[in-house]
């Protein structure tokens, strides 16, 4: 399994950065139009109130840096703690002093941990039953798990559309997403489970 998934990360990434390379800002700015109009859509008046989870994007990912700066409540990137665990979320706004953090993603320099409530993620590639194929730490899983325990939260796959394939290889433990952004529009899932 892990074989499988290794080679479709390394097809995933060269497809990725072509989309990166031929839809860049302009997607992004589009895809992060639909993110806000999703997020008033689900939470209405209470937004200002929801915790968003965005990241600092590396390597192709899109960037969600448009709907982290709209966002009209707190909003926190991903840091990892430590291999095999749960992501930890620090607050973050757009003038927060950043460091390079030890996976390439950039993490902010003073810590303040928070909780989200939504949460913009990133992956290499989706398919149209809301699955995600990830860098291989198994962390938004993780977390994902994690925090559905303990109550409600939406998982909003950020991509270009570039990035969909007909289906991406899963395991037991792989956390679907509620919904999945690109420039094109949203694609929102009904989860049997709740
Ligand atoms: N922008 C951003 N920030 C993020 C994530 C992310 O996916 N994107 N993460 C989401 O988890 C965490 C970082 N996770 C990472 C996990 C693995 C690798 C990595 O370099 N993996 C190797 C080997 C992969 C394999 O096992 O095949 C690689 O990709 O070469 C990088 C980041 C936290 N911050
Ligand atoms: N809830 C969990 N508990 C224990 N192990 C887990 C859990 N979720 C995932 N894993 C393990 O983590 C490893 C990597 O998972 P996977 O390949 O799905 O990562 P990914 O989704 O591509 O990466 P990421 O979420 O970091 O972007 C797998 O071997 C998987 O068994």
């Amino acid at each position: 399994m892990e074989i499988d998934k290794s080679a479709h990360r390394k097809a995933a990434a060269v497809r990725r950065a072509q989309a990166h390379e031929q839809a860049g800002p302009k997607a992004a700015q589009a895809a992060c139009d639909v993110v806000q109009r999703h997020l008033r859509a689900v939470f209405g008046a209470g937004l200002p109130r929801v915790t968003l989870a965005g990241y600092m994007p590396m390597r192709s990912e899109i960037s969600p840096l448009a709907a982290m700066s709209a966002h009209p409540g707190p909003v926190c990137v991903p840091v990892i703690a430590a291999p095999h665990t749960p992501l930890d979320f620090q607050r973050w706004s757009p003038d927060t002093l950043l460091v390079r953090g030890a996976f390439g993603a950039d993490i902010p320099a003073v810590a303040d941990p928070v909780t989200p409530v939504a949460l913009i993620v990133p992956l290499l590639a989706f398919d149209a039953r809301g699955y995600r194929l990830g860098y291989g730490g198994g962390f938004y899983d993780r977390t994902l798990a994690l925090l559905r325990a303990r109550g409600d939260v939406l998982a909003i796959g950020l991509a270009y559309a570039a990035q969909e394939q007909p289906e991406v290889p899963t395991e037991p433990t792989d956390e679907p997403l509620d919904a999945i952004v690109t420039e094109g529009g949203v694609t929102s899932f009904a989860r049997s489970d709740r």
